[in-house]
């Protein structure tokens, strides 16, 4: 939703066609011999490839083979490769290395989704003589013609530990005695934990513990294991560790420190707040506790009652790159249920108001792309040639973070998994040898129908350049990408009833109308505007049944083409067209519905209505400029009673709103609205018209602290 399909780019379509046109001689290649022509030589390879899953058998189940006994374009199932890296990795999109096998063939290696290199060095993956086992391993030719191993899943690649057993014998080393105690291991891992790798010295403590250590060295092993569990964010595994430790008088403070850390982590705020009051009556001596005790009494406030502090979110996501913000995540009054032929949507579980707050979802994960400073041609562009697809931003890189979330963390993978993920189907194995299974193409597909494209933040998206004028160039195309997994059980209506705004990681959805108990969610995932977007051929494949879609499908061609052409010639007229011309055009256009906009809302005459009431507010014209802006919330569905101005003297009645129509920036409208009534002296309306532009500013922009600030 909201993503850079790329599409305005003719280099990048003529890119999917060349790769479709690859991918078909690739498949040409299936089954065929390889011939060893490559040299032992860093091979540099493009692929194309189609999705295959992931290994679900044990290694004792797989059959070992060799390079030579590979096909072209197989997946070999059921086998396993073991190799060496004879040459150090190199890190484009993938790590990749020249390996060899125990016959000395040799070819390149490459392995997608890896962590980072600040992470985990490319050295530590695959570095000079470091051994892997292949599950499955899937031989490719690539772009040059010649031919690579290439590894998708990160479960289908293991690590092999250099004195290993089930490393060749003639590459294994044997441990020196001296190396064959925990407490070599451990110190192994405290100076990799010292120069921040922690993912080698987890790899070095666990290394330890398998070394019979004794009590106290368990104990302090554990612990040390958890602090680096908690560096990489793999807060269940760090509590697993603290709860398992041997107990120990010396360790309590420290034990009970990592241990809210971790609950923190987890986003179980009260036990959290539970360990740190703990650790203020026993260790008063400990001053920060107190501190961190008022910080995760806020995180209860938000994930419990939505209390956040938004100026705060809007400052440090204005400040903080990438905008990662430390708050809670408040699931509201909403609840998943099923939603007939749409699958599952999201519903109230209590009757709300316009403007009220549904959910602040924090990203399951969140890939930002500054686009400040940066030309398009430098963003990265994901080419899916099977389904047609390309999009421009951080896609890719969502991809590898969520991968890696859930391989790092398995508690965590049905929040993903659970997501609708189309036709595609997954192994029904989760995990194997203790390893986790993930599968790329299934997190690849979840991405590609539940992310969200998104700015920096709304605020800054809608009211860039500090008015509400100056919105940037195309508010509804984003480059970075975020999953939000609550949020992606909506689905999509023209006919919106919630909206969505985001400040730096975290997702606003607010509701746009007032809603019984049990209506579902309803917003969009694209811009109804977009005719492409509107046919069962849509991204997602369905085709909208909303009031809106429904009767323009019973509308005639004809008229439809009337109306579309009087679209455009009143965008051609720009705003230094005289408002009598707009309005006889308007007027043209109304002839083209055939139901009241009470009934379906005629969202392509609101924008132009609104400019249209500017025009008049700005030519001191306040009485046109309450009828035009009443009649574009008319446009959008509203119905409104109390607000129009008496033919004479002034009115300073109720305006009261019998029903909400469709949210589209409106609080711009009632702005124009609001300045009208005060130029007529009708105080009271004017002050109604600000305190209902405020709501409708909540709704759109997530918060209303800023309100004022852009008024
Ligand atoms: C992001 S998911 C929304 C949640 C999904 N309904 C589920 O069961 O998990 C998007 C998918 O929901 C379904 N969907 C969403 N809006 C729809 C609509 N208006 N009509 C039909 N299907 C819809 C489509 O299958 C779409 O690919």
């Amino acid at each position: 939703m909201d993503i850079d399909n790329g599409s305005s780019m003719p280099e990048l379509m003529a890119m999917l066609k060349r790769r479709k046109e690859n991918l078909r001689q690739g498949e040409a290649n299936r089954g065929k011999k390889i011939e060893f022509t490559a040299p032992r030589a860093v091979i540099i390879a493009k692929f194309q490839f189609q999705p295959y899953p992931p290994s679900t058998k044990s290694l004792g189940e797989l059959k070992k083979k060799m390079i030579k006994d590979l096909h072209m374009e197989l997946h070999h199932e059921g086998a396993f490769l073991v190799v060496r890296s004879i040459a150090p990795p190199t890190r484009l999109t993938s790590i990749m290395a020249i390996v060899e096998d125990e016959n000395q063939d040799v070819v390149l290696l490459q392995l997608y989704n890896q962590e980072k290199e600040t992470e985990y060095p490319a050295d530590e993956i695959l570095g000079d003589g470091m051994v892997v086992m292949l599950k499955n391993p899937y031989l490719k030719t690539t772009s040059d013609g010649t031919y690579g191993l290439r590894v998708d899943h990160l479960s289908d690649i293991v690590c092999l530990a250099r004195h290993d057993d089930r490393v060749p014998s003639k590459w294994r080393i044997n441990l020196r005695d001296d190396t064959k105690n925990a407490l070599y291991w451990k110190n192994l891992g405290n100076r990799f934990f010292g120069d921040t790798q922690y993912r080698a010295a987890i790899e070095r403590y666990t290394e330890a513990l398998k070394h019979c250590p004794t009590e106290d060295e368990e104990r302090i092993i554990k612990l040390n294991r958890s602090i680096a569990f908690l560096k990489t964010e793999q807060f269940k595994a760090a509590l697993s560790d603290i709860e398992s430790a041997p107990n120990g008088p010396n360790l309590v403070e420290k034990a009970l420190d990592r241990k809210a850390q971790a609950l923190y982590g987890l986003g179980k705020y009260r036990e959290c707040c539970h360990v740190l009051e703990e650790m203020c009556e026993n260790f008063t001596k400990n001053a920060s506790v107190q501190q961190r005790l008022t910080h995760t009494i806020k995180r209860i406030k938000e994930q419990e009652r939505g209390l956040h502090d938004f100026a705060r979110m809007q400052r440090e996501a204005s400040d903080k790159r990438p905008p990662h913000l430390d708050f809670a995540t408040y699931i509201g009054p909403v609840a998943l249920g099923p939603s007939g032929s749409k699958g599952r949507g999201l519903f109230t579980t209590k009757a709300v108001k316009a403007g009220d707050l549904l959910l602040c979802e924090k990203a399951f994960a969140h890939a930002f792309v500054d686009t400040d400073g940066i030309h398009t041609q430098d963003l990265t562009v994901l080419i899916d040639a099977q389904r047609d697809l390309i999009t421009v931003g951080g896609q890719a890189e969502l991809i590898r973070l969520v991968a890696q979330k859930v391989y790092q963390n398995p508690s965590m993978a049905a929040t993903v998994t659970d997501l609708h993920h189309g036709s595609y189907q997954p192994v029904d194995v989760s995990e194997v040898d203790g390893i986790p299974i993930v599968d790329t193409f299934l997190i690849s597909r979840i991405i590609a129908l539940n992310c969200f494209g998104c700015p920096l933040t709304t605020l800054d998206s809608k009211t860039g350049g500090g008015s509400w004028g100056g919105s940037r160039i195309n508010e509804r195309i984003h480059h970075s990408v975020g999953l939000w997994p609550m949020a992606s059980y909506i689905n999509h209506s023209c006919d919106s009833n919630a909206t969505r705004a985001f400040i730096g990681d975290f997702m606003i959805v607010r509701a746009t109308r007032d809603l019984d108990s049990g209506t579902e969610l309803k917003w969009w995932y694209y811009d109804p505007g977009q005719d492409n977007k509107k046919g069962a051929d849509n991204h997602w494949g369905f085709q909208c049944d909303c009031v809106i879609c429904t009767d323009d499908q019973a509308t005639s061609p004809q008229i439809l083409a009337d109306r579309k052409r009087l679209k455009s010639a009143l965008k051609s007229e720009g705003s230094a067209a005289k408002p009598g011309k707009i309005e006889s055009m308007l007027e043209k256009m109304k002839l083209t519905y055939r139901k009241p906009p009470s009934e379906v809302p005629r969202l392509d005459m609101y924008n132009i209505q609104v400019s249209v009431a500017i025009r008049y507010l700005e030519t001191n014209q306040p009485t046109k400029a309450v009828e035009r802006g009443l009649e574009a919330l008319s446009s959008l569905g509203f119905i409104i009673e109390g607000a129009t101005m008496p033919q004479c003297g002034t009115s300073n009645g109720t305006v009261l709103i019998k029903r909400w129509g469709l949210d589209c920036d409106n609080f711009k409208c009632w702005q124009v609205l609001s300045n009208a009534y005060y130029m007529l002296g009708a105080f009271g309306l004017a002050s109604q018209a600000e305190n209902l532009g405020r709501i409708s500013y909540k709704a759109c922009i997530g918060e209303d602290v800023s309100f004022d600030v852009f008024r």
